[in-house]
């Protein structure tokens, strides 16, 4: 067991990446605390699934926009589990919408969830680690994103490579204290984020094509990955990143 006796925080994970993250560090023997904002039965639904495995598990509701969510998540899981050993910023969100007519309301949202939403969890999260005293890993969901751009993600593209580099920057402020901090930038996975823009078979079967393995990501082949980076076999990992796209992004021509 990669997780045995450690205490996992994982953010907007009712669905998709952050559910199948919370569910495979439940097997690999953590504790989890996740946060969710918008469906408390979905929530409820992955903590009956963690507690089944034999773990403890608690869903604490939160907007990771408003700054004052973070402590409050990491108070609430200290609470139930005494301590935080592993961290990991997933919530995001991806409203495909072109560029000359962004409206500023999903353009600051976008913002405020995906990057500031990050930065606050990071922090309180962190904060809790170096007062424990006993290190920790921090695992952020950037994107492929982060190193391409996309027509209809302009206001979301920046977000992930914000994310990106506050998990570069934190390594270094981190370092010291033993907490390790990297990020995973998934290609496309198949989740709710998406389900609208790939309904479209044209544009399904145009991504599928761009993927040297031959298929849509699913939201396990990302849930391995972040369990190795938050694990003791990635102990001398950090300020690094991880990219889980069945190879698109190599794939020029
Ligand atoms: N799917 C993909 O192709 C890729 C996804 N990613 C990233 O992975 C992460 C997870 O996305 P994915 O699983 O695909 O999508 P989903 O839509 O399935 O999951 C996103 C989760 O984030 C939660 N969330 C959204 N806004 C907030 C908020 N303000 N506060 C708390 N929780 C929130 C949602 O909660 P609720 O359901 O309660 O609204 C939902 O559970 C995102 O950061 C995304 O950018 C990166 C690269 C590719
Ligand atoms: C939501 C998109 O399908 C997905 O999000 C990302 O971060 C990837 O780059 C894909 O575009």
């Amino acid at each position: 067991m990669l997780l045995q006796g450690k205490t996992v925080l994982i953010t907007g994970a009712a669905h998709g990446i952050g559910r199948a993250t919370a569910i495979a560090c439940a097997k690999q023997g953590a504790d989890v605390a996740i946060n969710y904002l918008n469906e408390p039965e979905a929530a409820a639904a992955v903590v009956a699934e963690i507690e089944a495995l034999g773990k403890r598990a608690i869903a604490v509701k939160g907007d990771v926009a408003d700054a004052a969510s973070a402590p409050a998540f990491v108070e609430a899981a200290v609470k139930a589990f005494g301590k935080i050993d592993v961290f990991v910023s997933n919530a995001g969100i991806c409203p495909f919408h072109a560029f000359l007519d962004m409206p500023a309301e999903i353009l600051e949202r976008t913002m405020r969830v995906n990057l500031h939403g990050a930065y606050y969890m990071v922090q309180a999260a962190a904060k809790r680690m170096q007062q424990q005293g006993s290190g920790g890993a921090i695992v952020a969901i950037s994107s492929i994103s982060a190193l391409v751009g996309g027509e209809m993600q302009t206001h979301y593209t920046p977000t992930k490579a914000g994310v990106h580099s506050l998990m570069q920057s934190c390594a270094i402020a981190l370092g010291r204290y033993g907490i390790r901090c990297n990020s995973v930038l998934p290609g496309t996975i198949a989740t709710d984020i998406n389900k609208e823009d790939l309904a479209d078979p044209a544009k399904k079967k145009y991504m599928e094509g761009r993927i040297p393995l031959g298929r849509l990501g699913e939201p396990d082949d990302v849930a391995g990955c972040v369990v190795f980076l938050a694990s003791d076999l990635a102990r001398y990992v950090t300020g690094s990143s991880l990219l889980v796209d069945g190879g698109m992004f190599v794939n020029l021509q």
